[in-house]
Parts: structure tokens; C-alpha cells; sequence
């Protein structure tokens, strides 16, 4: 299968649709962004890295920083994460605060912002906020084979400027007692995690752990375990889209996780790992040119997590 072509053809195909969706707004920063910036890169196992588009341009890359901090948190604290956050579907959108008061401040699951900031509390543990996240900037820049990745104080201070509700998400779950550190400390860090700047090619690369049960086949760095790679891929697939998973499991078909910046980061297990970025965004908060291009390449490759066909590489 000639991946690079597919990969270019993709991107070919989609291009007169730059600019379709809405770039997220209420985060300043991210409304600055050229609407029309589009990359693809597909990462295999043997260490290519097959790109189109705008592919090695850097943006926020906002929620799939979910993901990282989901597999450090649990690095750190192990299954006793799962005592303080589900992995339920929330069937409601990101920010939603709705069920924390009913579910007694356990947020539904870790990808919805109630729950990434527990698991961003849990992530930093003991630590002091600066200490985390050089900490996830360094496992990224390992993960990403990259020195240059960073994070974006400009897209950070904007998203803190106008976070009231990210700030409401954090004092409700406070008042529940379920945040070990003070409110504005976790909220430092979420900021600055999902104020971290990559390429889709860097995304892509850190990536190819969790289509490869834990392992990156190209470093051979073990990032977690085969089987908390394969329930982090389970999560993804239900809930790495809020209240757009559903429809993105049936276009497309294995895990993703989207962020309002404009990028999702998709895994095929066994096959690859997938970062495309585009700004517009559809209702849910999920990138409407970068989902198509994934639902594309899964009708193109015939990748599938519910297909027993494994299509050669
Ligand atoms: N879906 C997202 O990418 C949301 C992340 C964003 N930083 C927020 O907390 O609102």
C-alpha cells in the first residue's frame, strides 16, 4: 500500500475546503490563526513519517495534550485514577459542568475538561506546577524525538484571561475534595498543557505508543504498558470527541482525539499513528476538515478497529 500517496491524494482532495468550520473563538489566541492551514502526517512503525499539507507547522494543540497527561497521570498514581475519574461517555460537550454536581465531583472521563483537570492534579501529585510541566515537556520532546517543542505562553495567558469556566469546573471539583493541589496551581498547569505547541509531524511521532501497545517501534522507548495503551485507545474511541465520538467512531473508526485548535491525533493500532490539523471546527468542538480527512484515509487504507482484515502496509 503506497501510504504517501494516500497521504498526498487525501490532502489533494480535501484542499478547496480550507477554511470550512468555525475556528474556536473563545480563546483569543487560537482566533488568530490562518483558517486555512491544513497538514496531515502519518507516522508508521519501521519510522516514516508521511506528510502533506502544512505538516511540520506547529499549533495548540489544546485537548490531545488530554492523552499525554492521561498516561503520565496514571504513570504516577496507577488505577487508583480511576477512583477519582470515570470511563463513561459524557454525551455532553467539553466544558459541560452538568453532571459533576449529580456524579458527587467524579467527572464522567478524563478527556472532558472536569476530568482532565483531575487528571492533571494527579499528574503533578507532589510537585510544584513549573516542576510538571517541564516534566511533560521533556516526556514529549523524547516522545516526539524534538528539542524544539514547547509550549505557548501567549496562547496559555489568553485561555487563563477568559478560563471562567475551566475556573468553575476547578472550584466545583475543590468543593467535592477531589483536587489534592490549590485550584489555581492545577489550573497553571492545564493551561500550559493545553497551550503546548507541535507539528502534526511531532504529534504523529510521539504517537505511535499507543498504536503500539505502549511501545514506540522506532525508539523502542516504552511509554506505558500493552494494556494501558489498549484502554487509553478505548477511551479515545468513546469519548475523544465529547458529544461528537459517536460519529466520529462510525466515520472513521479508531481512536481519536481532538483538540480546538484545529487538531486530532488518531491511532491504528498495529498500523500507525495519525496527526491532522485544520482550525475549523464542526458543533462539538472537533476539526470538520481534519475529521474528514481521517474518515478518508481509514475508506482508503480499509484501517479499521472493527475490521478482522488487517490490510497489508
Ligand atoms: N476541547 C478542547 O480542546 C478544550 C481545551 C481548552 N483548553 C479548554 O479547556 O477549554
Amino acid at each position: 500500500m503506497d501510504l504517501g500517496a494516500i497521504v498526498s491524494e487525501t490532502w489533494t482532495e480535501l484542499a478547496d475546503e480550507r477554511g470550512s468550520g468555525n475556528p474556536a473563538r473563545y480563546i483569543p489566541a487560537l482566533a488568530l490563526v490562518d483558517p486555512n492551514k491544513f497538514g496531515i502526517a502519518l507516522a508508521t512503525s519501521d519510522g516514516e513519517v508521511f506528510c502533506a499539507g502544512n505538516a511540520d507547522e506547529a499549533f495548540s494543540i489544546q485537548s490531545i495534550s488530554k492523552v499525554f497527561a492521561l498516561a503520565l497521570a496514571l504513570e504516577r498514581e496507577g488505577p487508583a485514577l480511576w477512583d477519582a475519574v470515570g470511563r463513561e461517555p459524557s454525551g455532553n460537550a467539553f466544558n459541560s459542568i452538568v453532571q459533576l454536581e449529580r456524579e458527587k465531583g467524579i467527572p464522567r472521563n478524563p478527556f472532558i475538561n472536569s476530568g482532565a483537570i483531575v487528571t492533571t492534579d494527579r499528574f503533578i501529585g507532589d510537585r510544584s506546577p513549573d516542576e510538571a510541566v517541564e516534566d511533560l515537556l521533556a516526556r514529549l520532546k523524547r516522545m516526539g524525538r524534538d528539542e524544539t517543542i514547547r509550549f505557548d505562553p501567549e496562547v496559555a495567558r489568553s485561555e487563563s484571561e477568559t478560563g471562567s469556566r475551566n475556573r468553575s469546573l476547578a472550584w466545583f471539583l475543590a468543593d467535592f475534595g477531589r483536587l489534592l493541589n490549590p485550584v489555581e496551581d492545577v489550573l497553571s498547569v492545564y493551561f500550559r498543557q493545553c497551550a503546548l505547541a507541535m507539528s502534526c509531524r511531532q504529534l504523529a511521532e510521539s504517537a505511535l505508543f499507543l498504536a503500539f501497545d505502549g511501545t514506540d517501534p522506532v525508539t523502542g522507548q516504552q511509554m506505558c504498558s500493552a494494556s494501558r495503551a489498549r484502554r487509553i485507545n478505548a477511551l479515545m474511541l468513546l469519548c475523544g470527541h465529547y458529544d461528537n465520538s459517536g460519529q466520529f467512531a462510525f466515520e472513521v473508526g479508531f481512536p481519536g482525539k481532538s483538540g480546538v485548535g484545529g487538531g486530532i491525533l488518531a491511532s491504528v493500532p498495529g498500523r500507525a499513528a495519525i496527526a491532522v490539523w485544520s482550525p475549523g471546527l464542526n458543533r462539538a468542538g472537533t476539526s470538520l476538515l481534519g475529521a474528514k480527512a481521517l474518515a478518508q484515509i481509514a475508506r482508503r487504507t480499509g484501517w479499521s478497529v472493527f475490521s478482522g482484515k488487517l490490510p497489508e502496509i
